[in-house]
């Protein structure tokens, strides 16, 4: 069995050497321009369209959880990839652990109002606020998947009411779940920190707009971890200002790196990562993918296809 690595930024010779030791009966190399090699699998992420164009491969692996991106280059490509090759992407692999830390740490932040304190500090104030109630901390989360619901849980013990909106309804203990459109107004009625982890579809872009954040609790919180072009970035910055949003954390951005005339990075409410919330890790990767590709020579069901009509 032959696979085809690529990926743009990752040291592609330690991912060929983790992979031969993971699966040492197949045959791994990277691809390079001009290689037209028959191949049984490609994993990537942003491949060229030649490496994939015409190749009549077993299956395609994302090196990530989003596949919006081989998505959008299949939109414009159509011939990249034959609709009858199945694509796949990274579930969990150690994302939702960092996904977990990242929304835990924010929301205690926000909570424990240690934003208001370094305001004060900057002021040379010394004074103690009054303290936030967890009953008027309702934690949202946007996309209860792999990762929204690894978020979910984790809030819980830290005692905020939690619940989820999902295009189907999620039955998850202890967390209130609520799904599709007709239920949207009623999730974000009283959510005080909204964490979005939905996927880059054409239904879910602008999503986070004026109206929805108008729904939102009176000083609210927005944590973006899934993709820039989910928040209407006017919009958010009009609710900063008008106070109904009191604070921001975004690591996804519609144009990254974020251009330095951008208002967001003065904005003494917005805080920003660089699109790190999540790293793919290569040997929970490497493994997921050995994983999968054993069950499917096997012809067993492997979860973690991805519906390309969906989007998602
Ligand atoms: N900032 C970062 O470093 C990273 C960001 N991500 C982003 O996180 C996203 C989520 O990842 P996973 O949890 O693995 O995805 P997933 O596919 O497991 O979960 C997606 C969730 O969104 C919901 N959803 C999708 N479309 C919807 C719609 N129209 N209405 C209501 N609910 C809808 C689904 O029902 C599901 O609950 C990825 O697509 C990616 O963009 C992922 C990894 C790292
Ligand atoms: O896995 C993903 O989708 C990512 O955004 C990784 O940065």
């Amino acid at each position: 069995m032959d696979i085809i690595f690529y990926h743009p930024s990752f040291n592609s010779d330690y991912w060929i050497n983790a992979l031969r030791k993971a699966m040492p009966q197949v045959h791994v190399r990277a691809w390079t321009a001009g290689d037209n090699a028959p191949a049984d699998y490609a994993l990537v992420w942003h491949p060229p369209v030649e490496m994939l164009k015409g190749r009549k491969l077993k299956g395609v692996f994302a090196l990530g959880a989003g596949v919006d991106a081989i998505l959008g280059q299949l939109s414009t490509n159509p011939g990249m990839l034959a609709d009858d090759i199945p694509l796949f992407r990274l579930e969990d692999t150690g994302m939702g652990s960092q996904m977990q830390e990242y929304a835990v740490s924010q929301v205690l932040h926000w909570f424990r109002r240690f934003d208001d304190y370094q305001a004060l500090k900057l002021q040379s104030r010394w004074q103690q606020l009054e303290e936030y109630e967890h009953t008027d901390f309702t934690v949202g989360i946007l996309g209860a998947g792999v990762l929204g619901s690894k978020v979910a849980e984790s809030l819980l013990p830290w005692g905020f009411p939690v619940r989820c909106w999902s295009r189907s309804r999620k039955s998850l203990p202890g967390i209130q779940s609520f799904a599709g459109p007709e239920e949207l107004g009623d999730f974000l009625q009283g959510t005080r920190v909204l964490i979005n982890l939905l996927p880059n579809t054409p239904e879910t872009v602008g999503l986070i707009n004026q109206s929805l954040l108008n729904q939102l609790a009176e000083h609210s919180y927005v944590m973006n971890l899934a993709r820039g072009v989910h928040v209407v970035e006017a919009d958010l910055l009009a609710a900063l200002e008008s106070g109904k949003v009191k604070g921001a954390m975004l690591d996804v951005f519609s144009h990254e790196p974020l251009p330095a005339d951008n208002p967001l990075w003065a904005h003494p409410r917005v805080a920003m990562t660089p699109h790190i919330a999540a790293f793919t890790r290569p040997t929970e990767a490497i493994e997921f993918i050995s994983h999968t590709i054993s069950k499917l020579e096997r012809g067993e069901t492997v979860s973690g296809r991805v519906d390309r009509v969906r989007g998602y």
